[in-house]
């Protein structure tokens, strides 16, 4: 299938609109993130961030479509994200994504340490978990947590093996959270719905531990 200028062109201007609201809330430090919206199925393309870019600018130079294989579709001198191919990952494993956003946050990078012990961080009662698209009373989700694998093609397989289309969202330890939806504005909605829920838990066992300490 071929992708007409102005889809690509509608998907690198979602993106920066994507990649400012994350960066308001500095949820890019030291250059890390990475963003993609899906541009079709068969062939699996998508438009990415290109690799090491400041994700807090806009720059003509920021995205690039790629295949299913993490190729370029074109000629071009930018490098897509290092991590293209855990999108790639995403839109195969879940195929109604159509987009796929990933942040570095102290919250996401403690929940993940705190319980890669059990490979999964589970809340429950939370309203917030209405913003991940679950609507049942009472509701309890579980998020995976893979270890931060170097060679990305392990890392890509360890996700690919523990996401599921019940939970749109999986925690790398100490390094951040890939998220989705089947829209971008889904996948932001759902992201900033895990980083709320990581912060007031982390915040509630901080606080719960105060209070069992004081006097
Ligand atoms: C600069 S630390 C972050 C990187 O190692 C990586 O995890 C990341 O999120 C950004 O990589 P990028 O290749 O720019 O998409
Ligand atoms: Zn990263």
């Amino acid at each position: 299938m071929t992708i007409t200028l102005e889809q690509r062109l509608d998907a690198f201007r979602r993106l920066d609109e994507a990649k400012l609201t994350f960066a308001r809330r500095d949820w890019f430090p030291g250059t890390s993130g990475n963003l993609s919206i899906k541009l079709s199925d068969e062939p699996l393309q998508f438009a990415v961030t290109a690799s090491g870019k400041d994700k807090t600018k806009l720059s003509p130079e920021d995205y690039l479509v790629v295949d299913g294989n993490s190729q370029p579709v074109e000629p071009t001198a930018l490098k897509p994200s290092a991590e293209t191919l855990v999108h790639a990952v995403v839109y195969r494993v879940i195929p109604t994504a159509k987009a796929c956003f990933h942040v570095h946050t102290v919250w996401n990078n403690l929940i993940s340490e705190l319980y890669f012990g059990q490979r999964a961080f589970s809340i429950q009662g939370q309203e917030l978990i209405k913003g991940l698209g679950i609507w049942e009373e009472n509701a309890r989700i579980t998020v995976p947590i893979v270890e931060n694998f170097a060679d990305i093609p392990t890392l890509a397989s360890a996700i690919e093996k523990v996401i599921t289309p019940e939970v749109p969202g999986v925690l790398i330890r100490n390094h951040g959270i890939y998220a989705w939806g089947d829209s971008d504005f889904a996948a932001k909605r759902h992201l900033e719905a895990f980083e709320f829920l990581f912060e007031y838990h982390a915040r509630w066992l901080q606080l719960r531990q105060a209070a069992v300490a004081a006097p």
